[in-house]
């Protein structure tokens, strides 16, 4: 039975229109974290700061005074967003989400709202118009990131406890509207807003005005995507509402964290954003850890599309606007291998299949197009491959040389073995699947 909500979800499923089919089939982002956290790179005088960098101002070591200074020190002569944006299509990103303002207030764009903006830097020029002009050219759609919570700005609260709080308070929700209305005003080309910073009471608080203020912003932007994050309803619920159904168009709750099982994405549409360390965003000097290599972050990839998800990789830029080698080596590796396999990655979704051993199941939207995307192969060399019931497998051949066909031995009741003809792989490798309807009907012999 439905409670009936002022501000919960306004719509309850996908949503089936254009822009959000395109977001759909993406498969693979990037994420950039960029500003001037990226300058002290996670280490103040000397001392490495243990949370995650671009945190580095809420630690109590540096006054705020002292980190807003950065801004005078914030000249990137290494910052080219042609090069990131040509980074990013030979990686095989299809969207870019790109931080517009992080926790600490400092503005990559120069909003008429703040004097903490990019204006007021030695560096002066717009970077949210360079980084969203790059990525356009190269058909790269942009998402910008917009933090609500503000630690520079006064107004900012982390809950409303007395009168001064809540006169306050609304000059802060004034503030954020206007940043926002200027980002889309300015930013016409960016596909949507991916909100951070929105679990403080003070906004959980919100649900009418940041309800009027989604519904305000789609429509000065229609079609814009907008996650599960912006704001809870009026009992404090959020990402899914006090009826249970999902608030936004995508569930934007897989920060660090992949579903395992189909079951977890409710049906809604998803992305999993991921740092390469274990948590950083914003660019940290020292780069220690568990570091990911290619290949985990390209069967991260594959987990994600074989549930219906996207998976938007982080890069954390230095302080002179230079992406630093480590990232830039594995952005080559994992568009090298994209180039051959990314027919297995765009456009893909949950084949309906039960998880096997060997990897993920991709299947092609609007198709019988099934893809194996294969990461473990057994000591015996051949894939053991369960079908649901009444699929007949017509051909099996290699994506990357479709020449190699593979013959499915059948072992039991729609259970094959797939022998292969080389049985040491450095790296995943996708199998095609020719299913349905134009699969010849020939009976199984076990049946
Ligand atoms: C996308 C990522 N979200 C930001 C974040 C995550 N968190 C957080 C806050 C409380 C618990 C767990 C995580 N705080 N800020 C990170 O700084 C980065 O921007």
């Amino acid at each position: 039975e439905k409670i009936l909500l002022a501000h919960g979800a306004h719509r309850e499923g996908k949503r089936t229109d254009a822009v959000m089919e395109k977001w759909r089939g993406y498969g693979l982002g990037q994420f950039i974290h960029w500003g001037l956290y990226a300058i002290p790179g996670g280490e103040w005088n000397g001392k490495q700061y243990n949370g995650a960098a671009e945190w580095i101002r809420s630690w109590n070591g540096i006054p705020n005074a002292t980190y807003d200074s950065l801004i005078y020190k914030f000249n990137p002569t290494a910052f080219d967003a042609t090069a990131w944006a040509k980074s990013a299509k030979q990686m095989g990103a299809r969207y870019v989400t790109f931080t517009t303002k992080h926790h600490d207030g400092f503005c990559m764009w120069p909003s008429k709202y703040s004097k903490y903006t990019v204006a007021a830097s030695p560096y002066k020029k717009d970077i949210v118009k360079a980084v969203v002009d790059a990525y356009d050219k190269e058909g790269i759609d942009v998402i910008l990131y917009f933090s609500v919570m503000d630690w520079s700005h006064p107004d900012w609260r982390y809950e409303i406890k007395t009168k001064e709080d809540s006169v306050a308070f609304e000059r802060f929700k004034k503030f954020t509207r206007n940043q926002l209305i200027e980002l889309l005003t300015n930013y016409p080309k960016a596909k949507g807003l991916w909100f951070d910073g929105t679990w403080d009471k003070s906004w959980v608080k919100q649900a009418a005005f940041a309800d009027d203020l989604e519904t305000e912003m789609r429509k000065l932007r229609p079609g814009l995507i907008i996650g599960s994050r912006f704001r809870a309803d009026e009992n404090g619920k959020r990402h899914f509402d006090s009826n249970g159904v999902l608030m936004g168009d995508y569930e934007q709750g897989w920060e660090r964290k992949i579903p395992n099982k189909i079951e977890e994405v409710h049906g809604n549409d998803w992305d999993c954003v991921m740092t390469v360390p274990e948590n950083q965003w914003g660019y940290n000097k020292a780069w220690n850890g568990h570091i990911k290599s290619a290949n985990e972050l390209l069967e991260m990839t594959a987990k994600c599309v074989s549930l219906g998800g996207n998976f938007v990789l982080n890069f954390g830029p230095q302080g002179d606007g230079a992406i630093r080698q480590e990232e830039l080596n594995l952005a080559t590796k994992i568009g090298d291998w994209m180039k051959l396999n990314q027919e297995a990655i765009y456009n893909c979704g949950y084949a309906g299949y039960e998880k096997q051993d060997w990897g993920y199941f991709t299947k092609k939207t609007g198709s019988d197009q099934v893809y194996m995307v294969v990461f473990n192969v057994p000591v015996s060399g051949a894939l053991r491959l369960k079908m649901p019931a009444k699929t007949k497998i017509s051909k099996a051949y290699m994506l990357a040389d479709r020449e190699e066909k593979i013959l499915p031995e059948e072992i039991n009741s729609n259970e094959y073995f797939l022998k292969l003809k080389k049985k040491d792989h450095q790296e995943p490798f996708v199998i095609v699947l020719e299913t349905g309807k134009n699969a010849e009907n020939k009976e199984s012999i076990y049946e």
